[in-house]
């Protein structure tokens, strides 16, 4: 992914697999947001291929429109910074990420108005869905509550759960954990844990908070200056003096240098 004259990400190869949590880490301005937004369709990549693999079908993501991804492919996401609907109650937010259906339903608001039975079905599915999401993050007794009002950690919980009411087969989290205190932080990694043992979603995360990473994911995808300097295991991610030196800072030269001291430690 070219911007001008920078190349924010390049030749970056990895798989994200169902039922796995993968996570995205690298110092900052790694490329780690600019890969995100190619997943989900904010940007097309300059050169490249994203194939998502669902059943059958295979989608090649940087052709489809922004719309399709999330619809056709069911990718969902969310972002950096919370982007609840703080005016609308916390149901209220999950009917929205179910909005595509329920207009369908509704023959695009006609059979909606006049109530026809298969728009009330589909409209009674879409509460039991928000519902089940809220008993399963603990908010149900808040169902009512502006979503505005919720503390910090059950909103980026709600989004979540916003995300998966979409149905989507990946879900990419930017950021997840952060500002979240220890606590809220365990709820987060419970919710995720849940998600990826009972939904068989693949879960693809940016996240700076190392024990988040190392806590919850099955595969860790490292990158450096827009390249990726390691793909593999928590443990293996963990040793890696290339990863190691990218956290510390070390230029390229002191690279064997810092190789050398953690076989020293080691031995
Ligand atoms: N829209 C854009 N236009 C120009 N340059 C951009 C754009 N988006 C990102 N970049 C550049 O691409 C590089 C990668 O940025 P990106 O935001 O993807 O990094 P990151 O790993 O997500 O960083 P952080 O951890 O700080 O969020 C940076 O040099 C950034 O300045």
């Amino acid at each position: 992914m070219r911007f001008g004259g920078l190349v924010a990400v390049n030749a970056v190869s990895f798989d994200v697999r169902r039922g796995e949590i993968t996570a995205l880490i690298g110092p900052n301005g790694a490329g780690k947001t600019t890969v995100f937004n190619c997943i989900t369709g904010f940007y097309k990549p300059t050169v490249g291929r994203l194939t998502l693999n669902r059943g059958d079908q295979s989608f090649l993501l940087e052709r489809l429109r922004d719309h399709e991804i999330s619809r056709r492919a069911g990718i969902a996401r969310t972002f950096q910074n919370i982007r609840l609907f703080g005016g609308m109650t916390v149901l209220e937010n999950l009917l929205v990420a179910q909005h595509a259906p329920l207009m369908k339903a509704s023959g695009m608001t006609v059979l909606g108005v006049l109530r026809f039975p298969g728009f009330a079905k589909a409209e009674r599915a879409a509460i039991e869905k928000a519902k089940g999401w809220l008993e399963r993050i603990g908010l149900i007794d808040r169902a009512d509550d502006p979503a505005a009002d919720l503390p910090y950690g059950d909103q980026r919980r709600l989004e979540i759960a916003r995300a998966m009411c979409t149905d989507p087969v990946v879900l990419c989290l930017d950021e997840p954990a952060a500002g979240l205190n220890p606590s809220e932080s365990a709820d987060l990694n419970a919710l995720l844990r849940s998600i990826r043992a009972e939904d068989g979603v693949a879960v693809l995360l940016i996240e700076h908070d190392m024990s988040v990473v190392m806590e919850i994911s099955d595969h860790v995808v490292v990158l450096d200056y827009g390249r990726l300097i390691c793909d593999g295991t928590p443990a293996l991610v963990r040793e890696d003096p290339k990863v190691i030196a990218a956290y510390l800072g070390v230029d390229d030269e002191e690279v064997e240098q810092v190789e050398r001291e953690i076989e020293e430690r080691a031995s």
